[in-house]
């Protein structure tokens, strides 16, 4: 699955650099989220106060959120170690229990897309969430027995994109589950402003909230979207982000005031030229662009949809009248009262 856009809410590689600089530590630092922060606090503060592990965690939402940020400011206001590992690199059991057995008292094991660990993997993992315990098997062929093994108390973190992924046994065993949202353009600004802080450019409140404006509710992607817009700056500027730079870069990048790119036109446009408007199904979707199906449900759509451009209904995708509009397009006519009555009039 390749992915070019700069605007798309998954990670690049030139993300990472720049990662360690910004990326916030502590509760404080974590702009946004304001629910998830208010009841994080007061669980950790409480699990500080027995002395005791914090309840397993499971944190979901789209790309770019702050999940794994989360995961490791929660660990730090724990004042803990974390140890991070992913569903899919966990291939077999003792995988796991390596790192399990390796935890100190209290610490955070993150396991990242924990909804693509192996069956097995999770078998282990449901005695360890429990009762701090594993069974792991000695020998083998006949004379194999398995012996249980006790645990430091842990704090298990899960992150998904897609929690209706999870199954229902180890999603009941997390006692705490949050769930991130799109950021607010104010949120946003916020965290431009302090990257811009950070990293030494010259940006003025309306440039950073511009940026924000059309950052699809993602802090990875306004982040990304500064450092393209500060090299804009400095080449076709005098080096400071104003409202109007900002404009002209990111309209130069094809993003628009909605912060929609091509991607996400041709999908709208795709709708309702190919479709009427839909509903269609994601499989035809994801053909008709040659994308991924995979990225279009978990990086393009989910914010179409939570701006109400596009429908998401038990038979595939629909293009909303905002989204007939933002194309310049009039939606077609609802079926209004008026027309249920002439209807049944002209059937007289
Ligand atoms: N609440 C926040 N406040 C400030 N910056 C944030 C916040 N959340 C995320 N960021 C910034 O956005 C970047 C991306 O966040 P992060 O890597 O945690 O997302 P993620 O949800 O784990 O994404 P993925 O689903 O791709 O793993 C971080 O490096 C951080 O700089
Ligand atoms: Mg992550």
């Amino acid at each position: 699955m390749t992915d070019h856009r700069i605007i798309t809410a998954a990670a690049q590689l030139d993300d990472d650099a720049l990662e360690a600089t910004i990326r916030p530590k502590r509760l404080a630092e974590y702009l946004g989220q304001q629910a998830v922060r208010e009841q994080l606090s007061i669980y950790i503060e409480a699990a500080r106060k027995r002395g005791g592990a914090l309840d397993h965690v499971l944190i979901f939402g789209p790309p770019g959120l702050g999940k794994t940020t989360l995961s490791h400011v929660v660990a730090n206001e724990l004042g803990v170690n974390l140890r991070s590992t992913s569903g899919p690199v966990l291939e077999r059991a003792g995988d796991l229990a390596a790192l399990l057995t390796n935890l100190e008292a209290n610490d955070v094991l993150f396991v990242d897309e924990i909804h693509r660990l192996s069956p097995v993997v999770e078998e282990v993992l449901y005695p360890a969430m429990e009762d701090f315990q594993i069974d792991i098997m000695i020998g083998e062929g006949p004379a194999a027995r398995s012996i249980k093994l006790d645990l430091p108390p842990f704090t298990l973190i899960g992150a998904t994109t897609r929690a209706g992924m999870l199954t229902a046994p180890l999603r009941d065993r997390f006692g705490i589950v949050q769930r991130l949202e799109f950021y607010t353009a104010d949120e946003l600004g916020a965290i431009v402003r302090r990257a811009a802080r950070i990293l030494g450019i010259v940006c003025a409140p309306e440039g950073a909230q511009e940026i924000a404006r059309r950052s699809r509710g993602t802090p990875r992607i306004a982040n990304r979207l500064l450092r393209r817009v500060r090299d804009y700056a400095e080449v076709r500027a005098g080096g400071e982000i104003t409202l109007a730079v900002a404009q002209a870069a990111l309209d130069m990048l094809k993003i628009d005031p909605e912060g929609f790119d091509e991607l996400d036109r041709r999908l709208l446009g795709l709708i309702v030229e190919n479709f009427d408007g839909g509903p269609v199904g994601v499989e035809s979707l994801a053909a008709a662009l040659s994308e991924d199906r995979g990225t279009l449900e978990d990086v393009v759509e989910p914010y179409l949809i939570q701006q109400g451009y596009l429908i998401r209904t038990a038979r595939g995708r629909m293009i909303s009248a905002k989204g007939w509009r933002y194309l310049g397009l009039t939606p077609p006519r609802q079926v209004q009262p008026a027309d249920l009555f002439n209807a049944e009039a002209g059937d007289v």
